[in-house]
């Protein structure tokens, strides 16, 4: 059994601006040391807009803060004619760890195919930064095709425009995002095995070991423990829970309430 370390991941999406940012990453911070929370047992990141990334940088280093942060989209471009993109190499100046690439509302209203979504992780990977690739089925493919064929899908097709570098992939069925109905542990920890084998096949049996693979889709403090007792579940990626200090921490504290 290989020794993943769990990563947990708040995406602000559109909320937040830099004031809010500043004081929301204090708050986490403050509340997680008086925690003790053991920042190499379980990751956390925030994933806030770009505009609040230089805020939070400077106040993680003022500060020595544990939490780390990415962003939620990178351009596929590392520069040029390409207005309003951001570049992997800025992201990276920045001290994001990640970039968040494909999520399903991005798929939805950005038209972005699995090509581009590789593309952008292949940028980011070569800034020296980690993407999180989403994949996930709408409520029509769960009907039609079952959970785990399309986001299978998906995450071949990106891995094959992007043959090197670390990942974290994020499987999170679009029908549980924002919706209340988080998937059972055992329906996403079915298609996190399919997409571990995926990772195998594209890579190597190595890589996929060593890879997490986070659920998102209404997490909670009161649902993580669920599925973080499942053997593919390597973390989670969270939204509207992220947006609350307390909650977000709470999640990233799942094993001191559940002894996962
Ligand atoms: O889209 C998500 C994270 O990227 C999940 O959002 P919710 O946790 O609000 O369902």
């Amino acid at each position: 059994m290989v020794d993943r370390t769990p990563l947990i991941a708040g995406n602000w999406k559109l909320q937040q601006d830099h004031l809010q940012a500043i004081a929301f990453v204090q708050k986490l911070s403050w509340t997680l040391q008086d925690a003790d929370h053991d920042f190499d047992s379980v990751e956390v990141a925030v994933f806030p807009p770009f505009t609040d990334l230089r805020s939070v940088q400077t106040l993680v280093d003022a500060e020595k803060f544990r939490v780390r942060y990415g962003s939620q989209d990178v351009s596929e471009h590392d520069s040029g004619a390409y207005t309003g993109e951001v570049s992997g190499a800025f992201l990276a100046k920045l001290g994001s760890s990640y970039a968040i690439v494909g999520h399903s509302e991005r798929r939805q209203y950005h038209a972005e195919s699995d090509a581009i979504v590789g593309r952008k992780a292949a940028a980011a990977v070569r800034h020296g930064v980690v993407p999180v690739i989403c994949v996930g089925e709408t409520a029509d493919d769960l009907e039609q095709h079952g959970a785990a064929a399309v986001p299978v899908q998906q995450l071949r097709d990106v891995l094959s425009e992007l043959p090197t570098g670390e990942f974290v992939v994020a499987y999170e069925p679009v029908w549980a995002i924002g919706s209340g109905k988080a998937a059972t542990p055992e329906q996403a920890e079915q298609v996190c095995a399919a997409l571990r084998e995926v990772i195998a096949e594209a890579r190597d049996q190595e890589t996929a070991d060593a890879t997490r693979i986070l659920y998102g889709g209404s997490v909670k403090s009161g649902n993580i423990a669920g599925f973080m007792r499942e053997p593919n579940i390597d973390g989670a990626l969270v939204g509207g829970a992220s947006l609350d200090a307390a909650e977000f921490a709470a999640i990233a504290r799942f094993k001191s309430h559940v002894g996962v």
